[in-house]
């Protein structure tokens, strides 16, 4: 079965001549189709593990399989497009070009992909947001410039361009982290969707309701993944209470 497999991952970062250890030989796999979230206290590593397993920060040591292929392996130019075509990116920071629509920011992955594959026609692509921005509730504002949207709007076109290319994997770093209740909710239930769809996400998060709607979630302290808890594949008719109660059990055992 595809997956995205770990082994023995390590990054060291070198400030000033110091070396600090962040991640020590790190395994993790996460099967096509799944939601994993990354907890863990303040400075363990949560950021520095999705950079390092999605490729945008190099791993010090290590293999990181993406479904079948060998990111420590690629050109930087082969990574750049992996990252493009097969993986889609949510941050807390939602980063968008100011001078763009909304919708233009939502196609311009589509056509950075096209124009070095010739993959998708214009047409495709029109369809294609057109159908993600609908799904997400956003399509009125499809037209606004990125300074004339609310912070839910313009995390929901974060995930309409994240997922544009139709990507394998979603690597979501607090992706609720600088919205407020209701908008994370909404946030919440998209990526659950989106998940249930056959989308794999891996999200890193501090918020408990965040992560008990994740299917497993793991915990990173002192440079590795300290345990792990199933919580299985949310389900919109789920006791949330129960899965947030069993969460919250196991995060005080961590010492969380
Ligand atoms: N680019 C970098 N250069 C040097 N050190 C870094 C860099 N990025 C992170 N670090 C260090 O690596 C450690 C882990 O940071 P990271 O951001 O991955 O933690 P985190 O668990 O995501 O933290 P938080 O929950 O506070 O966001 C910290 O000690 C941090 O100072």
């Amino acid at each position: 079965m595809e997956s995205l497999k770990v082994s023995n991952l390590c990054k060291t970062y070198i400030v000033n001549k110091r070396q600090n250890n962040v991640l020590r030989n790190v395994n993790l796999e996460i099967k096509s189709g799944e939601m994993v979230a990354v907890m863990g206290p303040s400075g363990s590593g949560k950021t520095t593990l999705l950079y390092t397993v999605s490729g945008m920060d190099e791993a010090s040591a290590g293999k990181v399989d993406f479904f079948g292929k060998e990111l420590t392996n690629l050109k930087a130019n082969e990574m750049s497009d992996l990252r493009l075509q097969e993986m889609g990116f949510v941050f807390q920071q939602m980063y968008m070009l100011k001078n763009l629509s909304i919708y233009d920011n939502i196609i311009l992955p589509a056509y950075q992909a096209s124009h070095d594959h010739k993959t998708s026609s214009r047409h495709e692509i029109k369809e294609r947001a057109n159908m993600l921005m609908q799904k997400l509730g956003i399509n009125d504002v499809a037209d606004n410039a990125v300074t004339e949207v609310s912070g839910g709007q313009l995390q929901r076109a974060c995930i309409c361009r994240s997922l544009i290319n139709q990507p394998k994997i979603i690597f979501a770093d607090e992706p609720t982290g600088a919205l407020n209740k209701q908008n994370s909710i909404d946030v919440m239930r998209e990526l659950t969707n989106i998940n249930a769809e056959g989308t794999s996400i891996m999200l890193v998060t501090h918020d408990m309701k965040v992560a008990s709607q994740c299917e497993r979630v793991l915990y990173i302290e002192d440079e590795d993944i300290r345990d792990e808890i199933t919580l299985g594949k949310y389900q919109v008719t789920d006791d949330m209470r129960a899965r947030e109660r069993k969460l919250n059990d196991w995060l005080i055992k961590m010492g969380w």
